[in-house]
């Protein structure tokens, strides 16, 4: 068994193809200086054939599964039309007299190196988008043929160094079980487009791929536990078949409660609300049952284009979101840009630590122009439903104030200039910073909600960087530090009669469900996913021993005692109901 990282949910079984690496032979031989101008127009030629095909394929992608996948390629094409990869390829043919072939291979190996020693996951996919555009470049220079996919074949699994999302928008998902590549993230835009095809895909392998998979090997890849079997006994296969055959019967049966209302056994309610990026998951969440929509991560509107986007573009998606929803609500974070969230038009500056750096509501602060831009276009989508605004990284009260002197500013220019908006619009913010969670009783006096930010808040109360594979043992959601937090976050909003929502990714752990129920935490903001199956085990918990059960828990040392006590109480109550049994 390998231990890789899950990267799209869903298992897969079938025979390997292993895709060659995409690596031509290239002329050696250099150009006369009067032949310069002819090798500059082939490499416009080649320049012009690819954007003809990026835009077919984000045309086909468009049509598949929605523009917002689709848009990966604004970023190709962006690399095409950038001066900076361009001026260094036409240097080497200018100064150099090499074949434009040549120049264009050189570039791409002087900026891969240079992204990849930057040891960060955001350029490391950069640097994976200037490959894969430079490969195609390099195909229609040498008028290769595409490496293809076996058609006629039966379905398989796909492996490969690494894949880009212009290789994934070709596959074919009824052909394509599942997806292995060594390189990349579960935060890759390929592991985005495969969740996006629904094809269950691991990623992150250590080690040699040759050595470790063959064309034809038998494999089975969970996408949800990142675990890969090669080779695997007949009874592996067999034990996987069943879990394969139960996970998709259980997403069936969990279907018939998405109307259900997410109410415990007791009679205590919990909104399930969903997280989203786009409009296209707002489907899949809804769907899956979800009441509103209570972490709208607007950062990726800002992403995969050439410039921030308008008040009125912003405006749009805002109100098309707060309609489809009817009637619910719809919480929009303000721009969390930073960290890991780049943006391509736009230089941030370069930081020891861009977790701790100016990113968030730092940099909205920063730049008021941008943020107001955006809460005008909140501000205007209110008019359309029950919107309400939330400030990410927030450590002070100074900040929810200087941010509501702006929201104040953006709400009396459009007062007016006569357009319609909510008046008093609610203003929560994410508790994400331990230092929030300190003054959280203060902080309550200010805003109307408190969300934690669990996934943030773990890696700064436990010093253990979110994105650091190495150390991911220590990145521990029940450690009995982030169950007091949690606390003191809950009793201080319960206490200025504010509600308290959880939207970092713990909220979608089953086995949590008695520690939200047991503090009294009035929304779970959830992936489209993890609706259905939390829901379920509201159905069947009692609030009232889930508030036993976080007494118990708090008088644990460690964080494996208040986990066997989780997983216990959850298994107690599924077997209970005869529709659990152990799945391996
Ligand atoms: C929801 C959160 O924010 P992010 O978008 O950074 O995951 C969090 O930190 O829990």
């Amino acid at each position: 068994m390998i231990q890789a990282l899950g990267a799209s949910q869903g298992i897969a079984i079938g025979k390997a193809f292993v895709l060659p690496h995409w690596e031509w032979e290239l002329p050696d031989q250099k150009i006369d200086v009067a032949d310069l101008a002819k090798e500059f127009d082939r490499l416009y030629e080649g320049i012009r054939r690819s954007k003809t095909e990026i835009n077919q394929m984000r045309t086909e992608l468009d049509e598949v599964v929605g523009s917002e996948e689709a848009s990966i390629f604004d970023a190709h094409l962006a690399i095409l039309e950038d001066p900076v990869f361009m001026y260094e390829i036409q240097g080497i043919i200018q100064r150099q007299y090499k074949v434009a072939e040549v120049a264009v291979k050189e570039a791409i190996d002087h900026f891969v190196t240079m992204f990849d020693l930057l040891d960060d996951e955001y350029m490391k996919e950069r640097a994976l988008d200037i490959k894969d555009v430079g490969n195609r470049l390099l195909k229609h220079l040498l008028g290769a043929p595409d490496i293809s996919l076996p058609e006629d074949t039966q379905p398989f699994v796909l492996v490969v160094r690494e894949l880009s999302p212009s290789q994934l928008v070709h596959l074919k998902p009824d052909l394509v079980l599942g997806i292995v590549t060594m390189v990349g993230s579960p935060t890759s835009h390929s592991a985005i487009m495969a969740r996006a095809f629904g094809i269950p895909m691991v990623m992150g392998l250590e080690g040699k791929l040759e050595q470790i998979i063959g064309t034809g090997d038998l494999l089975i890849i969970d996408g949800g536990t990142g675990v890969l079997q090669v080779d695997p006994s007949s009874e592996t296969v067999a034990r996987y078949t069943d879990l394969r055959r139960r996970q998709i019967s259980q997403r069936e049966q969990l279907l018939s409660i998405a109307e259900l209302p997410a109410v415990t056994k007791d009679g205590v309610s919990l909104t399930l609300a969903a997280n989203i990026s786009s409009l296209k998951e707002l489907e899949a969440a809804l769907s899956n049952g979800a009441q509103g929509v209570g972490l709208f991560r607007t950062e990726f509107l800002y992403m995969d284009r050439n410039q921030f986007p308008s008040e009125q573009e912003q405006f749009e998606v805002y109100r098309a979101v707060v309609e489809k929803i009817k009637g619910e609500t719809l919480i929009i974070r303000t721009l969390d840009i930073g960290g890991d969230k780049q943006l391509d038009y736009y230089e941030l500056p370069e930081e020891e630590n861009p977790f701790l750096g100016f990113r968030a509501i730092r940099f909205s602060l920063d730049r008021k122009d941008l943020f107001k831009t955006q809460l005008r276009a909140i501000l205007r989508a209110s008019h359309f439903g029950d919107v309400q605004i939330m400030y990410p990284l927030i450590a002070s009260v100074d900040e929810v104030r200087e941010a509501n002197t702006v929201l104040a500013e953006a709400e009396r220019e459009l007062t007016e200039e006569g357009i319609p908006h909510q008046a008093n619009i609610k203003v929560g913010i994410m508790i994400e910073v331990p230092a929030a969670v300190a003054i959280a009783d203060m902080l309550a006096e200010e805003v109307s909600f408190f969300s934690i930010g669990t996934n943030d808040l773990i890696q700064f109360t436990l010093a253990v960087d979110r994105m650091n594979e190495q150390i991911s043992h220590l990145y521990e959601p029940y450690h009995p530090a982030i169950l007091r937090m949690l606390r003191t976050v809950a009793n201080a909003a319960h206490k200025n009669g504010i509600p308290v929502n959880i939207c970092g990714e713990i909220a979608g752990d089953v086995n949590a469900l008695p520690i939200w129920l047991g503090l009294g935490i009035e929304e779970l903001s959830l992936s489209a996913q993890a609706i259905l199956p939390v829901k379920e085990s509201m159905l069947r918990t009692k609030a009232s021993e889930s508030r036993q059960l976080l007494e118990e828990m708090f008088r644990c040392k460690t964080a494996a005692e208040v986990r066997a006590l989780a997983s216990q109480f959850h298994m107690e109550a599924a077997m209970a109901l005869g529709n659990i049994k152990p799945l391996i």
